[in-house]
């Protein structure tokens, strides 16, 4: 089998991408973030307090005829950018772009944390790292890429994140229109449940290319890139007027800057992300003064290729054993 579906940006600066999924008997649809940077998959739900949905789709299990309670069991979840949730799980029927799980487990959310309520378009998260990130106790539950893998094609699912416009994910097959050449591949660390790998070096505009090896994680839940201080400090010494700043908490610069590419590599191969995905955004609608899509990781502990990166391949995570992830240029 094989499924394919949209990755709709949020909002107009790509902060998160959601995907169009179905829960239960008759199906209700919801739209999810799709992260390969965690592994529970939760809902906004008829259990959670109706003062903290604002606008949000949500999953009510006693509307659907396949809804089985996982008895004694629940979830607590807190994300990188201090966001969380909490609550209790059922299983149900489950299907993402024609894909379907029967017994997904669904977390369905009691408690969401302000950022999540704040964020009227998205129902709630899609875990695609390993499943040993799960946080369901007493006994942690599967993804939905671990559950749907035997029924699959082929043992993988792709990432085509676009900038400012609506990609795509698709499992079970690799579409060969989605990209040209080769996708290049490189070894997956599954410990403790990131899609953790190496680039194999960067360069800053038409600087040249510097081959060093950065380990990090592929994750789309996140939506910008995380590398270590001295290659974005590096970077934004070519932008005038940038400057690291704590009020904004990262690199800032004037809007109208003309700011440069930024390759990095994986393996033999490069990919070069557009200047344009780097100047984030405005640090307020009014202001001239923009956020960079490069950022620091000295103090997150890991690197992290978040959407920034990933939009500018196209990405083949494959659940292969040993597992691995490939790049294509698109
Ligand atoms: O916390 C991270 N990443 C960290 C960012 C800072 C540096 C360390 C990693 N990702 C989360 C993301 O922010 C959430 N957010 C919800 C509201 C819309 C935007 C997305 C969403 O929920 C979990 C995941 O995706």
């Amino acid at each position: 089998d094989t499924g394919s579906a949209a990755a709709v940006p949020i909002n107009e600066v790509d902060i998160a991408y959601v995907t169009p999924v179905t829960v239960g008997t008759p199906p209700q649809t919801l739209m999810l973030d799709l992260d390969t940077g965690s592994s529970d998959l939760w809902v906004f739900s008829s259990l959670t307090p109706s003062s903290q949905v604002r606008g949000q789709e949500i999953y009510s299990p006693a509307k659907s005829s396949t809804s089985k309670l996982l008895s004694g069991h629940t979830w607590s979840i807190r994300y990188g950018d201090g966001s969380g949730s909490r609550g209790t799980v059922y299983t149900d029927n489950f299907t993402i772009g024609g894909l379907e799980v029967e017994s997904q487990a669904v977390q369905t959310a009691q408690e969401v944390s302000s950022s999540f309520t704040q964020e009227q378009s998205l129902d709630g998260l899609v875990g695609l790292g390993f499943s040993t990130l799960n946080t369901v106790r007493p006994s942690s539950q599967l993804t939905f890429f671990d559950n749907a893998r035997p029924k699959l094609d082929e043992e993988v699912f792709t990432a085509d994140l676009k900038y400012h416009a609506t990609g795509s994910y698709d499992f079970g097959f690799i579409d060969r229109a989605k990209y040209t050449g080769n996708i290049t591949y490189t070894p997956v660390q599954q410990s403790p449940g990131y899609w953790t790998h190496s680039l194999s070096g960067y360069a800053v505009g038409s600087g040249a290319f510097q081959s060093t090896q950065i380990q990090g994680i592929s994750d789309t839940g996140t939506t910008l890139l995380y590398l270590p201080t001295a290659i974005v400090t590096a970077y934004y010494r070519q932008v005038q007027g940038a400057q690291n700043s704590q009020y904004y908490g990262g690199y800032v610069f004037p809007c109208s800057s003309t700011l440069p590419t930024f390759t990095f590599g994986i393996e033999g191969a490069r990919f070069t992300i557009p200047a344009s995905y780097i100047n984030y955004t405005r640090i307020s609608p009014t202001s001239s003064t923009c956020y960079g899509g490069l950022q620091s990781s000295s103090g997150l502990g890991i690197n992290i290729f978040g959407d920034v990166a990933l939009k500018a391949a196209f990405v083949v995570f494959s659940g292969t054993n040993p597992p691995r992830i490939g790049f294509g240029t698109k």
